[in-house]
């Protein structure tokens, strides 16, 4: 799939689920099909945490999620693995402050799309400069898939970014759930990125559609 471009990134992220075979209670091949039935926009491979494949195990997991992704249109992007995003000719990768610096996985990447997690201006005109696509900011409610996150933010930033004229593709991310996915719209986000939610959701597929609805009942 040809880099998108921004306007279709911004429909991409609406619904941007990310997900790895620890974040799963079936097998993650099927979780993805069923959160693509429901409608996903976007989804992230994420194969991290207690207990995650490595290796050719890790290898074989993501290039089934990628295929299923293809046969659908889904844009396919890799969490924190350049060198795997770059094997799989994935569509981009999801970088943090803590991964690889910015402007070397620009380089590694070429024009595949470079998501980068933001907490303040001064990261995000930093992460302008190295040639994000889009912004990935959060935990914007209580997460407890990422034991490493930051404190609960909620949406000020997102206000903030708004506010001072950042027109950045946004998503935001943590504890995000259907019943508060558009205050995080109302923000100023384009898209909501879940993991449980979406991942141990006792209907996967009404979940995502409970999703979308949220999302899309909010007019920016
Ligand atoms: C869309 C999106 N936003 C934020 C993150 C978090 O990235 P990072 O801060 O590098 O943390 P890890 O996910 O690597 O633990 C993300 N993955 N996706
Ligand atoms: C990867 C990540 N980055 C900030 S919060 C988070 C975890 C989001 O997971 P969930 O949707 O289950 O709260
Ligand atoms: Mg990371």
């Amino acid at each position: 799939m040809a880099r998108i471009s921004k306007e279709n990134l911004k429909d991409a992220l609406k619904v941007y689920f990310i997900m790895g075979s620890v974040n799963c209670t079936i097998h993650p091949t099927e979780v993805l099909r069923q959160a693509i039935a429901g409608g996903i926009t976007m989804f992230q491979f994420r194969e991290k945490g207690k207990g995650a494949l490595i290796g050719d195990e890790k290898y074989k997991l993501a290039k089934e999620l990628q295929w299923i992704c293809r046969d659908n249109q889904i844009p396919f992007l890799v969490n924190d693995d350049i060198e795997l995003a770059m094997a799989l000719d994935a569509d981009g990768v999801h970088i943090g402050q803590e991964d690889e610096p910015a402007e070397y996985v620009r380089k590694q990447i070429g024009d595949k799309i470079l998501g980068i997690s933001v907490h303040s201006y001064e990261e995000a005109t930093a992460a302008i400069q190295s040639g994000a696509d889009y912004f990935g900011i959060g935990p914007i409610f209580l997460t407890e898939t990422k034991e490493d996150a930051k404190p609960v933010q909620g949406t000020t930033v997102i206000q903030e970014f708004r506010a001072n004229g950042i027109t950045m593709p946004i998503v935001g991310i943590g504890g995000i759930t259907p019943e508060n996915a558009a205050i995080v719209i109302s923000a100023g986000a384009d898209g909501v990125s879940v993991i449980t939610a979406i991942s141990k959701a006792a209907s996967i597929p009404d979940a995502v559609i409970e999703l979308k609805k949220s999302v899309f009942s909010v007019k920016n």
